[in-house]
């Protein structure tokens, strides 16, 4: 069989917020259609600037990006939720459905249902302002959803979601995987990385330490049965 094109390809040779003043170097990696791919490495190591680049958002960036799949689509969930103060929940799936250019019914479907999941119904004609930090988070969530891209790119989802969100939110990663989406996660929650992720890219000073499925990894580290943890604690 012929291998799956990739629905993410990056080659980053260096990039940085100012010309010249590079944050990494040669982090390369490429995420296949239903592989959940995990970004990890200690404050600092340049994961939220390896997630930049590859949207496009430095100033200064020696990278080739490609995003596959059949609509060419990524959905992004920013660690900090972003929104509009005077437009309510519902006006911003509304707004999201439009820029998507998602036919109507289907979007009222989908957009109730993801409300239903997230348990964020009753809310939905409120200014996310009033929300709490993991409200706000649903919401990128949902907006994340709405788009069914070929990639997603989450930045750290575990921190401010209780535990049946964050059942939730894996429940629906899978349902999407299960189509062949991509999923690139960057994230300091280990163990459950351990748990979720097809692969991992270790970013270390700004540079790739590691990459690979958990057996790679070990072997890069040179512990056979070590946990997750213990790698990163040993090559980071
Ligand atoms: N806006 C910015 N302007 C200049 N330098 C920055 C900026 N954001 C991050 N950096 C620098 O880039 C390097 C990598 O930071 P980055 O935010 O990518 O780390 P990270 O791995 O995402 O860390 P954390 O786990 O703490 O979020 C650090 O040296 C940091 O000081």
């Amino acid at each position: 069989m012929e291998p799956l094109l990739p629905v993410l390809d990056v080659h980053i040779e260096e990039a940085g917020y100012e010309e010249g003043q590079p944050r990494i170097w040669d982090v390369s990696f490429q995420v296949a259609p239903g592989e959940l791919l995990g970004v990890i490495g200690p404050n600092g190591a340049g994961k939220s600037t390896t997630l930049k680049t590859l949207l496009g958002l430095l100033k200064y960036s020696r990278a080739s990006v490609t995003i596959g799949g059949e609509s060419g689509r990524y959905a992004y969930i920013p660690e900090q939720p972003v929104f509009y103060d005077d437009l309510t929940l519902w006006e911003h799936l509304d707004l999201a459905a439009a820029a998507y250019e998602l036919e109507y019914e289907a979007f009222v479907r989908h957009a109730e249902e993801l409300l239903a999941q997230f348990g964020m119904s009753g809310v939905k004609h409120q200014l996310p302002a009033g929300f709490s930090k993991g409200m706000k988070q649903k919401m990128m969530l949902m907006l994340g959803f709405l788009a069914e891209p070929d990639i997603y790119i989450v930045d750290e989802p575990f921190i401010g979601l209780d535990p049946r969100a964050t059942k939730d939110f894996l429940r629906l990663l899978e349902e999407e995987r299960g189509r062949g989406a991509g999923v690139l996660m960057s994230t300091h929650v280990l163990d459950t990385a351990e748990r979720i992720c097809d692969a991992f890219v270790m970013i270390s000073g700004g540079r790739m330490v590691a990459k690979g499925d958990l057996t790679d990894i070990r072997r890069t580290a040179g512990l056979p049965d070590a946990s997750l943890f213990d790698c990163f604690d040993a090559l980071t």
